[in-house]
């Protein structure tokens, strides 16, 4: 009778051929929801970094396999060869591969094959992984970012992607967060580089802190002082920038399309003790005035490859046409939403400057009476600044502190 394989590494390779071969994204999987907390982190993690190492791991095997092996089998010796190349113990890790190969019937078969060319891997891939080039992004996003930002930026966003990503948390005002042995980053984010499993850190349980993205927290920043307003987060779910906008004392209503979203963000103010409105409803329709306005609009997340590595597999740019027709008439209904001198900030988490910079423009071309406010900040770099007035994050920059999410975003104010 075969052993039984970890229960992270069986899940993780059920996840890759999720993703994989059948291009779902890694947020829309439930097969991690019955696993122990630790062991569903430890999946999360192989999965994520067989993901980014995917172009690699099929060079070093490909030498290895006269014939193309069914694509489950592939996955247990992607996984396996990621593994290996990121130190992984030899024994371990191919005796698990082997197991897993043993538990289903349709791969049986391949547990000689697993095992011979994990072995060798082991013995030679090793050295060659950290020859081989930083994998490149897929064609239908590799070729529009190089129109947009050039060859060499969009190598820099590559090895920035490659690298993967710290865990960062936004504190809880007053918060104390030095057991996390954290670094402050100069934007006020707590930066950890080695995390685990995220509701056994410290001060998790007391609501101290919430996970966001550096880059992420800063959107809500620049609405400036909202203590007290009438504020609008208008897409609001999971909450990040809901607890933000609570913290800082504003009257939130938190807006989001998706129930099944709005319950993360009712978990989340209950976790942090905070206080917001939760509404139900569309963007496009929904109807009241607002001192400030936040609109971090559905967009194609291409900014977030760093942390999710599975959504070039997951798609192939299809729906990006469609969102940025929604992020410019959910920007042209907010515009209505907004007091005489009210403030309004307009992000998005993407590389792509149609889901950013040109909705800006557009905007400003189509009301008169919109301006773009400078962005003020001690944390501002010039490099940031775009021409049009907002700020162009990238994930290549902050390159020597672990980087951060791409994101666009921009201040405005209506006359
Ligand atoms: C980028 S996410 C928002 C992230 C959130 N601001 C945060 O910081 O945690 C975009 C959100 O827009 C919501 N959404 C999509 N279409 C919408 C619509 N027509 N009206 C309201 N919300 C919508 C999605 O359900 C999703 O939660």
């Amino acid at each position: 009778m075969p052993a039984s394989p970890s229960p992270a590494r069986l899940a993780a390779v059920d996840l890759l051929d999720q993703v994989v071969e059948q291009g779902r994204p890694l947020s829309e999987t439930d097969r991690l929801d019955k696993l122990a907390p630790a062991d569903r982190a430890a999946a999360q993690r192989l999965a994520t970094e067989t993901l980014r190492g995917l172009e690699r791991a099929d060079r070093l095997l490909k030498p290895h396999l006269r014939k193309r092996p069914t694509p489950r089998v592939i996955n247990i010796l992607r996984l396996g060869t990621v593994e290996l190349c990121l130190g992984g113990a030899a024994h371990g890790v191919v005796s698990d591969c082997v197991d897993i190969a043993a538990a289903g019937k349709h791969t049986q078969g391949a547990r000689g094959l697993v095992n011979a060319v994990l072995r060798k891997i082991a013995g030679e891939g090793v050295t060659a992984w950290g020859k081989l080039r930083v994998p490149r992004l897929p064609k239908w996003l590799r070729e529009p970012l190089v129109a947009a930002w050039g060859p060499q930026t969009v190598a820099a966003m590559e090895r920035a992607h490659f690298e993967g990503a710290p865990l960062d948390l936004t504190p809880k005002p007053g918060a104390d967060l030095s057991a996390l042995n954290g670094a402050e980053l100069p934007t006020g984010s707590v930066r950890l580089r080695q995390a685990g499993q995220v509701s056994a850190l410290p001060g998790f349980a007391e609501g101290d802190w919430w996970v966001q993205d550096a880059a992420a927290a800063l959107p809500a920043q620049l609405l400036g002082d909202v203590a007290g307003q009438n504020v609008l987060d208008m897409c609001a779910a999971p909450g990040g920038k809901t607890l933000q906008l609570a913290a800082a004392g504003a009257h939130v209503t938190a807006l989001d399309l998706s129930e099944a979203r709005l319950a993360r963000v009712q978990e989340n103010l209950e976790r942090t003790g905070l206080k917001a409105t939760l509404v139900a409803g569309d963007a496009l329709t929904h109807q009241g005035q607002y001192d400030a306005i936040l609109l971090d609009a559905p967009c194609s997340a291409t900014g977030t490859i760093r942390r999710h590595p599975d959504l070039p597999f997951a798609h192939e740019g299809e729906r990006i046409a469609d969102l940025i027709g929604l992020q410019a008439a959910m920007l042209d209904h907010a515009l209505t939403l907004l007091k005489p001198g009210g403030r309004l900030v307009f992000a998005t988490c993407s590389l792509i400057p149609d889901e950013g910079e040109c909705h800006i423009e557009e905007a400003l071309a189509g009301h008169p009476d919109l301006k773009v406010l400078r962005a003020e900040a001690p944390w501002i770099e010039d490099s940031w600044r775009s021409d049009e007035g907002g700020l162009r994050l990238r994930p290549d920059f902050w390159a020597d502190r672990g980087g951060m999410d791409g994101f666009y975003m921009a201040l405005l104010q209506r006359g």
